[in-house]
């Protein structure tokens, strides 16, 4: 079966395909142009189905089986912020160097250097009448330094609950293991299979 993927973030999409094996992963710009999706809704859960909804109309294919991924990072000093505005918190269209550093000066700010977070991820599963949605957590501490360049993202700030190194310097192996996507992916495989 054929999985699209309703993202246009390269690293969900590698991080998908690598957790997704049994299945041939295709993002959807590699089948229609890209095209701006409003992520307007109040949930990670509402805003992965907006997008699986809306690639899966745009392909006019009523077979196909679109995947979507919301998700972001909440840090417990910033009372849960940015949350479901991980994408934008510096900004509309801000890069994920100018959203990472912009999170290290907020904690700063907060006149501490380290604070408790988890990322969480909403995977939505669309296809001809089915609608689907599952998460994942991952839990860990957000420091005000960014350290490493594996990941994508916040990682080179987080640091996972048993591991003394930033998702930035841990083999890509590790965040596969315990990702919030990767543990929202086993239960989307699970949904997969009743398809
Ligand atoms: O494993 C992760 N490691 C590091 N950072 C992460 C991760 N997972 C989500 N994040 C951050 C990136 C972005 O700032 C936001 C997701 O926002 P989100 O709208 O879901 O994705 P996006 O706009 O990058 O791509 P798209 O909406 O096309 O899927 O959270
Ligand atoms: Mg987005």
């Amino acid at each position: 079966m054929k999985l699209v993927l309703a993202t246009s973030n390269k690293g969900k999409v590698r991080e998908i395909r690598e957790l997704c094996k049994a299945y041939e992963v295709v993002p959807y710009t590699d089948l229609i142009e890209a095209f701006e999706i409003v992520e307007d809704a109040d949930t990670f859960k509402d805003n992965a189905l907006i997008k699986a909804r809306a690639v899966y109309e745009a392909l006019g294919d009523e077979d196909v089986v679109v995947i979507a991924d919301d998700s972001g990072i909440s840090v417990d000093v910033l009372g849960g912020a940015p949350g479901i505005y991980s994408a934008r918190y510096a900004g509309e269209n801000a890069s994920d160097k100018e959203n990472l550093y912009k999170l290290i000066e907020d904690i700063k700010a907060k006149g501490v250097t380290s604070s408790p977070a988890h990322y969480t991820a909403a995977i939505a599963i669309v296809t001809k009448n089915k609608e689907k949605t599952v998460h994942g957590w991952m839990y860990g501490t957000a420091i005000t330094e960014a350290i490493g360049d594996g990941g994508f993202g916040y990682d080179p700030m987080f640091i996972p609950e048993g591991f003394d190194k930033t998702l930035g310097q841990l083999d890509d192996d590790i965040k596969k293991e315990l990702s919030h996507r990767s543990k929202a992916l086993r239960l989307a495989r699970v949904v997969l299979q009743t398809l």
